[in-house]
């Protein structure tokens, strides 16, 4: 498999009982630079056993493989977090996934991991000690969504997952080993090649947005296999819908910049998000996304 040029962090200092503050810092360190630059970077020796990485994705698989009339029956039933089986044949991609709210161990796993990484991007923007931790600490829109990427034969159709930034804080992401996801830096599209226990790490727009754009949100998408299906699951570290989202004043006022976007509750932009998903427009540009919220300039 080929070794992605993206940041790949070793994370065994933040699981030692002994507390290995050089180790920590020269992760923070670490984080902070591959955020800066691409939004993205790779995890190991994070904690979560390799074990349980793959039963993730083979019960993703398992599940897909079932007829779609009874993966129908478990359509989602409420907006709010629509929890449940969707799929998507549209210009934005050709995909079907599976959201989940619990998913016994290894959604516990993600939420502590997201805590832990949480508090890492805390401290390379220089914010208080658990500053992001005490903003961000309500976990009931976390998610965790199985995605499946099918074949589509006798298409030219070869997107996946168009090019997007995600709606989130942080997401963590497991692949199998198909391959397909691409990272977009300076208008290069960059494949983050799937490899045995790494885990993908990016910042989503709710960070671009508190940061002042301090921190980007990558751009990513996932491209189609021409002879095999692909399955990943992401765990999406959320924020609460009723929090009230802009700028922070560490990245504005304190140092005399203009605020970039205007204010927005994260409910009203997740669920104008989501009805991408659920209603395609037929428009592109009917689709709405963080740069509603943008101040020009
Ligand atoms: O399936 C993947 O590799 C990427 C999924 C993704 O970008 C997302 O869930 O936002
Ligand atoms: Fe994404």
């Amino acid at each position: 498999m080929a070794i992605s040029s993206i940041t790949t962090v070793d994370f065994s200092s933040f699981l030692k009982e002994d507390g290995d503050e050089e180790g920590k810092q020269r992760v923070i360190e670490e984080v902070g630079k591959a955020c800066r630059e691409y939004g993205f970077f790779q995890l190991v020796n994070h904690g979560v056993p390799l074990d349980l990485m793959n039963r993730t994705v083979e019960l993703s698989k398992t599940f897909m493989e079932y007829p779609t009339e009874e993966k129908l029956k478990c359509s989602p039933t409420s907006a709010t977090l629509p929890t449940g089986y969707g799929r998507m044949d549209s210009m934005f991609g050709n995909n079907e996934w599976l959201m989940m709210s619990t998913l016994e161990e290894s959604f516990d796993r993600f939420l502590k991991l997201g805590e832990i990484v949480e508090g890492i991007v805390n401290d390379c923007l220089g914010l208080p000690v658990d500053f992001l931790k005490q903003y961000n600490n309500d976990r009931s829109m976390d998610v965790m969504v199985a995605w499946h990427y099918p074949l589509a034969p006798g298409t030219e159709l070869n997107l996946g997952r168009e090019g997007h930034q995600d709606t989130n804080c942080i997401t963590f992401l497991l692949q199998d080993e198909v391959g397909g996801l691409e990272v977009e830096k300076d208008g290069t599209w960059i494949p983050l090649s799937p490899m045995k226990g790494v885990l993908v790490v990016n910042i989503g727009v709710v960070i671009q947005v508190l940061t002042n754009k301090k921190l980007m949100a990558a751009r990513h998408r996932v491209l189609r296999h021409e002879v095999r299906n692909r399955c990943s699951v992401a765990f999406f570290c959320s924020i609460e819908g009723d929090k009230w989202i802009e700028p922070l004043p560490q990245f504005t006022e304190e140092i005399g910049e203009a605020p970039k976007y205007r204010w927005f509750f994260f409910k009203e932009f997740l669920q104008a998000r989501l009805q991408k998903e659920r209603e395609p427009p037929s428009r592109r540009e009917d689709v709405t996304t963080i740069d509603h919220y943008e101040i020009p300039a």
